[in-house]
């Protein structure tokens, strides 16, 4: 699997114990990548590391292959990045803030229709930025991210204070920039939701650390309810379950938890062949969403990929 992004014991750290420490991050090339973690968890800060805007107390980092470290500009050649809100001159039109960059980057002036499209901006592009709305904003940053023809966009919360149409334009554009233009998408956010209908791998990272990181299939495994068991011989229906290949483990002294593969109907009819009394069988309410709570919590979770 290339990636797009990687880092190995990423680590800074800042007084008072905050800041993010050993984080591996593995972002598949071609991913559209959701850095999840409540606020204060360290995304702002592992993102700006990866930019290159502050530098690690240790660790590695390679974008598209580049060693950030060993050649700068090399890495971050193919980078768009938007980080917290976007630097615009409110009184200047879309056109003009694009046209700014696009001289200092020598590009076409077709680039600018070209990106102006991609963001939904091309009947606004004369306005004033002072009267766009905070998406059309967003938007503008995000085309200027995209200027350069980048190979990976790395996006800090896009989503911040965006209503829910916004939201949806977001995801819609996230898709395309994988789907069409072969980015990679790196998008940072506190909510699941926000991402979860767009992401194809999830980053979680809770107080400094990356408490998960797979695919969002992955994830959902990880949220599959599980089953729980209460019967007047425990250790016995364990020995049982285990003989037939399910994953049993007590949850508490008389209460046991499966990772079944069998339909519940038929370890019932199984167990009670054998002369186990249930008293109680039924799935474990979890849902992703809770499921990214307890990852966010205090216990911690081990990684999947
Ligand atoms: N330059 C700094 N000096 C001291 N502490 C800092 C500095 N930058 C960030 N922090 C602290 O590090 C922690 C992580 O901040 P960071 O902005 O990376 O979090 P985040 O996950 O992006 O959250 P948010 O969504 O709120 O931006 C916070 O407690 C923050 O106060």
């Amino acid at each position: 699997m290339t990636l797009a992004i990687q880092t190995t014991a990423l680590t800074r750290q800042f007084a008072g114990g905050h800041g993010i420490r050993d984080v591996a991050l593995a972002v598949p090339a071609g991913s559209i990548y959701g850095f999840l973690g409540p606020n204060g968890a360290g995304k702002t800060t592992t993102i700006r590391l990866l930019l290159d805007l502050i530098q690690p107390d240790r660790g590695e980092i390679l974008l598209l292959g580049q060693t950030l470290r060993r050649d700068r500009r090399a890495a971050l050649a193919e980078v768009g990045a938007l980080v917290e809100s976007p630097s615009l001159y409110p009184h200047l039109s879309g056109w003009e803030n694009l046209e700014i960059a696009r001289r200092l980057l020598a590009l076409p002036v077709e680039r600018i229709i070209e990106v102006l499209a991609r963001v939904d901006l091309a009947d606004a592009a004369h306005r004033r930025v002072r009267d766009y709305s905070l998406g059309m904003r967003q938007r503008l940053g995000i085309a200027l991210a995209l200027l350069p023809r980048p190979k990976l966009l790395v996006l800090d919360e896009p989503g911040n204070g965006l209503d829910p149409a916004g939201l949806q334009d977001l995801r819609r554009m996230l898709r395309e920039f994988a789907r069409r233009d072969g980015i990679t998408v790196l998008v940072s956010s506190h909510q699941l939701a926000e991402v979860e209908q767009v992401a194809t791998h999830v980053g979680v990272l809770t107080a400094g650390r990356l408490r998960f990181q797979g695919t969002l299939a992955q994830l959902r495994e990880r949220a599959r309810p599980q089953l729980l068991l209460r019967c007047d011989q425990p250790a016995r229906a364990r020995q049982l379950l285990l003989e037939m290949g399910e994953q049993a483990a007590f949850a508490s002294d008389d209460t046991l938890r499966l990772a079944s593969t069998l339909p519940a109907e038929e370890i019932n009819r199984r167990l009670v062949g054998q002369g186990i009394g249930i008293r109680h069988l039924a799935h474990e309410d979890v849902t992703l969403e809770s499921l990214f709570f307890a990852l966010t919590g205090d216990d911690a979770v081990e990684q999947a990929a």
